[in-house]
């Protein structure tokens, strides 16, 4: 297939260090056509970076939209922009991918969903997460019962926002220090983290969260800790804290407990995933940190050329957003919130689940 002609929306940090980096290794498949931007300035700089002629930097969407040869477009705009862009981008008929969260809240993420089918476009959601090398290894390490049957996991996210406030990463736009939008980093860093959990381990049943309240902007809690119940019966507890003290900075953990055996990741860029036997045993699998990026935009490629299905479609990334609210909700009411399955409890077969984790036991 010829390559696909790249319009692209938001030629911030995203579009600089993650996007533009997949799409270079991805050279025979991307050429970038036309660059749009709020401030024209940051777009005509980057332009100047590439070669792209000046003619084809903007900062009016609509003309950008309008031009025929541009096949497809990538939004990376801040989070409360993302509905309202991605539905123009498929009101001009045009194929695309935008940035994670598909939607800064419940009701524009409702009516994300009809995108698709009303303007008979193809959508991906980058969530890269999804396409990460570690989270596919580690569900397909769960789903072949490597460790046997998982019984329950633990997840932790720490970090210190504000002490990145001032240094040049993410942290430091003003849209995130003080959000316009429900749930501030919670929605914006934790989604990834969701994510990753419900791509192991499927469709949620049901949260328990609790949080503590603190007075910044760029996050409602210090830290949220939540309990989640999954519709296979495994139970897990993550935790999202992102107002740790930068020295004390404990490693992100992801430990999962089987009847056989555990799976821990210290970190998505370790680089390594260990797999601990009940035996005495240990094995230690190899993965390349941070290929989601260039998997999202080849899975977009072989979808656009018919060859494969979008892997993170609205629908699938619409639960994971309707997590991050339902943990928010289950915070605020103190209540147990059904995610995916909707009341009474459904049936887990719990007996099924004592009978595989007798021996472990035993
Ligand atoms: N998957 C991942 O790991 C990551 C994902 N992201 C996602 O990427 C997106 C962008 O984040 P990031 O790049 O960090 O944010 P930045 O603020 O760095 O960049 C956003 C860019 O969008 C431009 N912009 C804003 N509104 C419009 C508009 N209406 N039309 C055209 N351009 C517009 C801004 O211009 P101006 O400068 O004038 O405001 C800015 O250049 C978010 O959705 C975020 O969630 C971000 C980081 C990591
Ligand atoms: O998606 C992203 C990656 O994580 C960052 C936090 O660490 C976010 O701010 C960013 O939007």
């Amino acid at each position: 297939m010829k390559k696909i002609r790249l319009g692209v929306i938001g030629t911030g940090m995203a579009w600089e260090r993650l996007h533009y980096p997949a799409i270079s290794e991805l050279g025979d498949k991307y050429e970038i056509a036309a660059l749009c931007n709020r401030t024209f300035k940051d777009a005509e700089n980057f332009a100047k970076k590439i070669n792209l002629d000046i003619k084809n930097v903007y900062d009016n969407l609509d003309e950008m939209l309008k031009r025929p040869d541009i096949d497809a477009v990538d939004i990376l705009v801040p989070i409360e922009y993302n509905y309202e862009i991605s539905e123009k981008v498929a009101r001009a008929g045009k194929d695309f991918i935008c940035e994670k969260p598909m939607a800064s809240n419940m009701d524009d993420a409702k009516k994300y969903l009809e995108l698709s089918k009303k303007y008979n476009v193809k959508i991906m959601i980058a969530e890269n997460f999804r396409y990460n090398e570690e989270n596919n290894i580690i569900k397909e390490l769960v789903e072949s019962k490597k460790i046997g049957d998982v019984i329950y996991f633990i997840r932790n996210n720490v970090s210190c926002f504000p002490c990145e406030m001032t240094k040049d990463t993410f942290a430091a736009a003003e849209w995130r220090q003080h959000p316009k939008f429900e749930g501030g980093a919670f929605l914006d860093a934790a989604l990834h983290d969701i994510a990753a959990m419900r791509h192991i381990f499927g469709a949620v049943q049901c949260v328990h969260a609790f949080g503590k309240p603190q007075p910044h902007d760029f996050n409602p809690y210090y830290s949220i800790n939540s309990n989640i119940l999954f519709e296979n019966g495994i139970i897990g507890q993550y935790t999202y804290f992102p107002s740790g003290i930068e020295t004390q900075k404990p490693p992100v953990g992801f430990r999962i407990y089987g009847t056989n055996g555990q799976i821990y990741l210290e970190d998505k860029s370790c680089g390594i995933i260990n797999i601990f036997y009940n035996e005495g045993t240990s094995e230690q699998i190899k993965y390349t940190p941070e290929r989601g990026f260039y998997n999202e935009l080849l899975n977009f490629y072989n979808a656009l050329n018919g060859t494969e299905e979008i892997s993170v479609t609205p629908e699938v990334e619409y639960g994971d957003v309707k997590m991050v609210f339902d943990i928010l909700k289950s915070i605020s009411s103190k209540e147990v919130i059904y995610v995916d399955t909707p009341p009474p409890f459904k049936d887990i077969k719990l007996k099924e689940i004592q009978e595989s984790t007798a021996p472990y036991i035993q």
